[in-house]
C-alpha cells in the first residue's frame, strides 16, 4: 500500500453532519481528501438496508473520483460492497479473522495506541494503525483519554515503521503536531463534516499536510 493514500483520511457517517453526507463527501473530495471511511455508528445511526444504501452512495462518489473507500467495523458490509479497506478497533473483529475472510487486496487498518498493540498489528498483517485520540473529541461517544501526538513519536522511536494515522480532535490548528510526531496522515471527522465549508476546511488541512512534506 502507498502510505500517501492515508495522508488526509476523512471519516463520516450520517450523524456527523447536518447536511447531505453525499454533498459533504463531494466537497471533501474537491478539497483533496486522500481516502474515506464510512463510519455509521452512535446516536441516530442508520441500520440495515438504509445503512447499506448510504454506504453504496458514498462508495460510488469515492469510486467516481478514485478515492479509496473504507468501511468501519462492519466486515459483512465491507465484503458485500467489495470495499477497498476496513478499519477495526481492539474490541472489533480481529485482524487475523479479517485476513482469513477478506480478499488479499482489501486493506486492513486497526486502532493501536500501545506498543504492544502496534506490534500485534504488524504480526497480524495490518496495513496501517490508527492511533488516538490525539486530542479531546466529542465525536466518539466512548472515546478514551487523549494520548497526544507524543504517543506517535514514542511508537516511531521504538522502531514502528507501519503507516500511522493520528485521530481524534484534530483540526487545522493542531494537525501539525501530529505530523511532526511522525504520523503519515491525519484522520478527521468533525473538522470537515461539521464545517460550514467542508471544501475549504479540507483545503486548509491539505495545506498543513503540504507544509509538513506530505504532498504526494
Ligand atoms: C483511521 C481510524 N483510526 C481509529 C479509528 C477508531 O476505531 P475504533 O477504536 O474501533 O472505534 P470506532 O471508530 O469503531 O468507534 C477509526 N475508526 N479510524
Ligand atoms: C473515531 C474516533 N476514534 C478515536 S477518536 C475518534 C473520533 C474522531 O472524530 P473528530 O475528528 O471529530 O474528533
Ligand atoms: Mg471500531
Amino acid at each position: 500500500m502507498n502510505r500517501h493514500i492515508l495522508s488526509l483520511y476523512f471519516i463520516m457517517g450520517s450523524n456527523n453532519t447536518n447536511e447531505s453526507p453525499v454533498h459533504v463527501l463531494q466537497q471533501a473530495i474537491e478539497g483533496g481528501i486522500t481516502c474515506f471511511q464510512f463510519r455509521e455508528k452512535g446516536h441516530g445511526a442508520l441500520v440495515g438496508k438504509e445503512k447499506q444504501q448510504l454506504a453504496r452512495e458514498l462508495q460510488q462518489v469515492c469510486q467516481a473520483n478514485g478515492v479509496p473507500f473504507f468501511v468501519n467495523d462492519d466486515l459483512k458490509l465491507a465484503l458485500e460492497l467489495e470495499a477497498d479497506g476496513i478499519h477495526v478497533g481492539q474490541d472489533d473483529i480481529p485482524v487475523r479473522e479479517i485476513k482469513k475472510l477478506a480478499p488479499a487486496s482489501m486493506l486492513v487498518g486497526v486502532s493501536a495506541k500501545t506498543l504492544e498493540e502496534a506490534k500485534s498489528a504488524v504480526e497480524d498483517g495490518a496495513d496501517y494503525i490508527g492511533t488516538g485520540p490525539m486530542f479531546i473529541t466529542s465525536t466518539k461517544e466512548d472515546a478514551d483519554v487523549p494520548v497526544g501526538p507524543e504517543r506517535i513519536r514514542f511508537l516511531r522511536e521504538e522502531g514502528m515503521t507501519l503507516p500511522i494515522v493520528g485521530i481524534g480532535g484534530i483540526d487545522e490548528k493542531n494537525a501539525h503536531h501530529v505530523l511532526e510526531a511522525g504520523a503519515d496522515g491525519i484522520a478527521v471527522i468533525s473538522a470537515i463534516s461539521m464545517s460550514r465549508h467542508p471544501k475549504q476546511a479540507t483545503s486548509d488541512l491539505k495545506k498543513i499536510l503540504m507544509e509538513n512534506g506530505r504532498n504526494e
